[in-house]
């Protein structure tokens, strides 16, 4: 069913999700917006569902019930993780996956969307993609300095920041980011909050994270997650005093 809400404004739109894993109900009537241009983190205690959900919204898992929407009408339950990738919807998973033996401009020239059709591939227009794009991209993710480095030889955290470039080459309209300070020293993690709030002025983001002193510092929305359905939603200040919350956390 076409959802029938002003919802032309949200690049993300769930409702009535629900799966089950063997009996097992991982995701359990969710429902969930996010409006074009919006960065939301996504907490929660281990299992509420967070990496189910960002399964469903790329095709990875289907939902057994429920609507998921893209862009306010594409209907993401009927596509494969393919067709989705394609629409717009890039993710990064925790651990990163660089191409280690090429240097960091390289690894975000290949992750280039070439949009001069096959042909430019053949005559080789794949050489002559702009620079300036590949600086804006490493200047964004604070890699401008290390371009000619091997990605081997890159800290773990800008391992991370090198796979957020390599998403932005693909100019995605969403961005999914799962558990990105995992292993970063503080310094790395401060910057990447600020890295996601520069992204976020022209993205829309989703971020799972456990990490409360990042989540805070992403300054947005946050919705937690607890058996599959949302437990609260509001700023980090409302839901880490709300009672419900507390006790979800403190009862683990
Ligand atoms: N393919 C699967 N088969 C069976 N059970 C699954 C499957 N995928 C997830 N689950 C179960 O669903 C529940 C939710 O898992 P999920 O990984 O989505 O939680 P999470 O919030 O991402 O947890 P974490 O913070 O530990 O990553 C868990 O109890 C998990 O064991």
């Amino acid at each position: 069913m076409i959802p029938d809400r002003g919802l032309t404004n949200t690049v993300l739109y769930l409702d009535g999700v629900s799966k089950t894993f063997d009996g097992f109900r991982a995701i359990n009537n969710l429902a969930l917006t996010l409006e074009h241009g919006e960065m939301r983190a996504i907490i929660g205690p281990n299992g509420a569902g967070k990496t189910t959900m960002m399964d469903i919204i790329t095709g990875k898992t289907k939902p057994d019930e429920g609507d998921v929407y893209f862009d306010g009408t594409t209907d993401l339950t009927t596509l494969d993780e393919a067709s989705i990738a394609n629409l717009g919807i890039g993710r990064k998973f925790q651990k990163p996956t660089v191409f280690e033996s090429h240097t960091v401009a390289d690894n975000i020239r290949l992750a280039l969307k070439d949009e001069r059709g096959p042909w430019s591939a053949l005559f080789g227009a794949r050489n002559r993609i702009a620079p300036e794009r590949i600086e804006h991209i490493l200047e964004i993710v604070r890699l401008i300095d290390h371009h000619e480095r091997l990605a081997a030889d890159l800290s773990h955290g800008q391992k991370q920041w090198l796979e957020i470039g390599m998403l932005l080459a693909q100019d995605p309209k969403l961005l999914l980011v799962d558990e990105p300070v995992a292993g970063m020293t503080d310094a790395e993690t401060a910057d990447t909050a600020r890295l996601l709030r520069e992204i976020a002025r022209d993205h829309s983001v989703v971020v799972v994270e456990h990490d409360m002193a990042f989540v805070r510092d992403l300054d947005c929305k946050v919705t937690v997650l607890h058996e599959g359905s949302v437990l609260a939603e509001g700023t980090i200040d409302a839901v880490s005093s709300n009672e419900r919350v507390i006790e979800v956390y403190l009862g683990r």
